[in-house]
């Protein structure tokens, strides 16, 4: 495929003050099994979101584990999490799994209380556990046990405890998996601004929109290894959209058609020059923005194809 550059954009550390992982040459096996992954180099810096695609059992939650050593079998490489040389990697790491972990007898804001307890000092915990129900729009569920929340407010709750010590690097494997649509933009909104506060995530989803929304580069998971990372706007800037204009005029109908190359937003600047040059100035009857999207992207690409799934 053309928009997906191999080994080269990589998120980089050149200057090495802002980097939050680096990952070089990692492999990882379960027990005696063949090796799920296999010399996976990364590196992410601060305001870096780098989104994993890749089919079911490709080794996309492995891939977190290896990195964060949670399940033995590490077969080679090196691990550098959080800031350089602070030293405290519980501090400044957080990890929301696939798999929700709370503690169901307890409600929201006891298992936020408890998570901020295992990692900040005391007198910031009532404020780091406030600031969660507030960010995440907890306050109606806090005072529920976790056993009787639905699953959507289930992993919301996961989430938030998971990052209630307000982490600098972030996991999150497969983060709006069961998220009604209002929750899943809260969420995303919430990404947003960690990115901008300048945090580095690293998402798992089945959802290309996920991706796009939330990530600035894309790795893909497959065959044994990371076969592609690169910037977003690279892979998206590879493809050309396609602006339509139905204009009413003196001699009937008339279609304007532009290819546009880059994302929807440049292909919406476009069209705005277009209007400014006088174009749609007899009245537009209808315009279509069509955009190749993340989505059409992977469905052109074979190694790509069933690794996404469809929403609701
Ligand atoms: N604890 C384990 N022991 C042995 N094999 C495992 C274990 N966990 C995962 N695997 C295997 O490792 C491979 C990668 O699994 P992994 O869960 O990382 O894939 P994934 O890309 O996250 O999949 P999904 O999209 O379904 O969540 C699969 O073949 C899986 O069966």
């Amino acid at each position: 495929m053309t928009g997906l550059t191999r080994d080269s954009g990589t998120p980089t550390d050149q200057a090495t003050g802002d980097r939050l992982l680096a990952v070089t040459d990692l492999s990882f096996a379960y027990g005696d099994s063949p090796p799920v992954l296999t010399g996976v180099t990364l590196r992410l810096r601060a305001g870096e979101v780098l989104g994993v695609l890749g089919r079911n059992g490709a080794g996309k939650s492995t891939l977190i584990n290896a990195i964060l050593d949670i399940v033995p079998g590490r077969r080679g490489g090196s691990v550098t999490l959080g800031p350089e040389g602070s030293g405290d990697v519980r501090r400044h790491v957080g990890v929301a799994g696939q798999r929700v972990s709370l503690y169901k007898k307890l409600t929201v804001a006891e298992n936020l209380t408890h998570a901020a307890r295992l990692v900040l000092p005391r007198r910031r915990v009532a404020a780091a556990a406030e600031r969660a129900v507030e960010d995440f729009g907890l306050a109606r569920v806090a005072r529920t046990p976790v056993h009787r929340l639905s699953g959507g407010w289930e992993r919301l709750s996961h989430i938030a405890a998971s990052f209630v010590h307000a982490p600098r690097l972030r996991f999150l494997d497969e983060p709006t998996s069961a998220l009604d649509f209002e929750t899943r933009t809260r969420l995303v909104a919430l990404m947003a601004r960690w990115r901008r506060d300048g945090d580095a995530m690293i998402v798992t989803s089945h959802y290309p929109e996920d991706i796009e929304e939330t990530c600035t580069h894309v790795a893909v998971v497959s065959g044994g290894t990371v076969v592609g990372v690169g910037p977003l706007r690279d892979l998206l800037g590879g493809y050309h959209s396609e602006l339509l204009a139905r204009i009413d005029g003196e001699q009937g109908p008339l279609t304007l058609r532009a290819p546009a190359p880059g994302t929807v937003a440049q292909a919406a600047e476009t069209f705005a020059r277009w209007a400014g040059e006088g174009h749609a100035a007899s009245g537009v009857e209808s315009v279509r923005l069509t955009s190749r999207n993340l989505r059409e992207i992977i469905s052109l690409d074979p190694e790509l194809q069933g690794s996404v799934v469809e929403h609701d």
